[in-house]
């Protein structure tokens, strides 16, 4: 799809009566899932959820095809276990599901070594693209992305969930409010606690979390959510021209892969006379209750001179924050609850629960959904100029750790028949 030809009528000029655009049929987004991992599974079915039970009207989405680098039958079995409706397509290729004139935008859903050349792929062949995080291996990679959406005129999005929660969207007009006062210090860690016995790490050398020939390691996979909370506050809501950090970095290196396993990164933005602190590891856990749980410490501080907001952990997907004002002598607390909302008509997303779908990703889904019927190419809550930046920190951040992948990931060199796009 084209985003100049194709306009949706509440993007129309002429007068509608605002009573009227209530009853206005949802502009539906076909998606293209390239990959059938994880991800690609739990976004899936966050499309799949009936919009309503998270009050949206306007936006509905159809997963109208999958593509496996794999097999075709393993896009068939990914299918059948997000229970797609009927008519959504299964390719063997990923070049067969750009080609595809039924889809609109192609979620990319592979690990990050890959996303450059997936993503051209894709936007070569006229797609819209939702590219999840980390958007690339390097910031020449992710300029070239940029220049080619904007040259083709099409939509583009690092994935990065968490801006739109809810959440998310309330914690920046806190700190925009101005009621924790000018903000000068915010902290963020993700971490996981993964260490056997031995020192050695949990996964496996292979696994995509610590293999360098996927890209692996703390700061491209958990990393970059410890910097996309340093950024929503203290870059995002800066006034524009914003103001880049100035970075100094620490690395630690696993030494069975050469993969990051404990960085961390101090962000000067001098002129605003403010600093951001973004920690990961696989090491040891924000959490030390463990992953997943719902932490009792915050994970990300956001410090200013008139009070704190605290958001609470898992931060890529966090539920609660608080904000502590001074004022009065003991200070005053305000605990805020922002729960996922779920699809009960579906089973549980393990298939036993009956807690219903729903994951938090139909946020992002929708916001793509909604530049697409609006005609915008990039979205402002992870606009392209703010996913640059966050390339270039991660530039840095690795040049000063000397950590480097192989020349095939590293390349900005599109091709489609490179390797990393499976077969033809
Ligand atoms: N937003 C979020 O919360 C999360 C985001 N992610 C991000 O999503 C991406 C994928 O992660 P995840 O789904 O966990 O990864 P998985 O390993 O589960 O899946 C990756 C998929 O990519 C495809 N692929 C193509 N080439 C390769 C290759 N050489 N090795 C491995 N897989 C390959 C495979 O699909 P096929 O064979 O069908 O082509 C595979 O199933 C990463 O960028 C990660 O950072 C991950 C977890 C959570
Ligand atoms: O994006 C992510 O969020 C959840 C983590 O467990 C996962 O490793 C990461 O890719």
């Amino acid at each position: 799809m084209n985003l100049n030809l194709k306009k949706h009528p509440k993007n129309r000029t002429s007068a509608i009566p605002s009573s009227f655009e209530g009853f206005m049929a949802p502009f539906t987004v076909k998606w293209g899932i390239l990959a059938t991992g994880g991800i690609a599974q739990t976004f899936t079915k966050d499309l799949l959820t009936n919009p309503a039970t998270r009050e949206v009207t306007d936006i509905k989405h159809v997963v109208a095809a999958v593509a496996s680098s794999s097999s075709v039958s393993r896009a068939e079995d990914f299918l059948k276990d997000a229970q797609v409706p009927d008519g959504a397509k299964a390719y063997g290729s990923y070049a067969e599901l750009v080609a595809d004139p039924d889809v609109d935008i192609i979620y990319v859903a592979t690990p990050h070594s890959h996303h450059f050349q997936n993503a051209m792929l894709a936007l070569e062949a006229g797609k819209n693209v939702l590219c999840e995080k980390a958007f690339t291996v390097n910031a020449a990679q992710a300029k070239k992305l940029v220049e080619t959406a904007k040259e083709k005129k099409l939509f583009l999005m690092e994935a990065v969930w968490t801006r739109y929660f809810p959440l998310s969207i309330k914690v920046r007009e806190v700190v925009t409010s101005g009621t924790i006062g000018k903000v000068h210090r915010v902290s963020a860690d993700l971490s996981l606690g993964e260490v056997n016995d031995d020192g050695s790490l949990t996964f496996p050398d292979k696994n995509r979390m610590v293999n360098m020939d996927l890209a692996g390691g703390a700061l491209l996979d958990l990393g970059i959510y410890s910097l996309t909370w340093v950024f929503q506050i203290l870059y995002h809501c800066q006034e524009k021209p914003r103001e880049a950090p100035k970075v100094l970095a620490a690395i630690s290196k696993y030494e069975k892969t050469g993969a990051d396993d404990l960085t961390t990164m101090l962000l000067q933005f001098e002129k605003n006379h403010s600093v951001g602190i973004a920690t990961t590891s696989m090491r040891v856990a924000t959490n030390p209750e463990g992953h997943g749980a719902i932490d009792s410490c915050p994970a990300v501080r956001i410090q200013g001179t008139k009070g704190e907001v605290q958001v609470f952990g898992p931060i890529y997907r966090p539920v609660r924050y608080q904000v502590i004002t001074k004022g009065t002598s003991e200070g005053k607390t305000e605990v805020v609850h922002c729960p996922i909302p779920t699809d009960k008509e579906r089973p549980g997303q393990d298939g036993k629960t009956s807690e219903g779908w729903g994951h938090g990703m139909f946020w992002e889904a929708d916001e793509a959904g909604r530049c697409l019927r609006d005609g915008k190419l990039q979205s402002e809550g992870m606009s392209w100029e703010e996913s640059l930046v966050i390339m270039e920190t991660m530039d840095e951040v690795r040049k000063q750790g000397g950590l480097e992948y192989s020349d095939l990931i590293e390349s900005a060199d599109y091709d489609a028949k490179s390797s990393l796009n499976g077969k033809a």
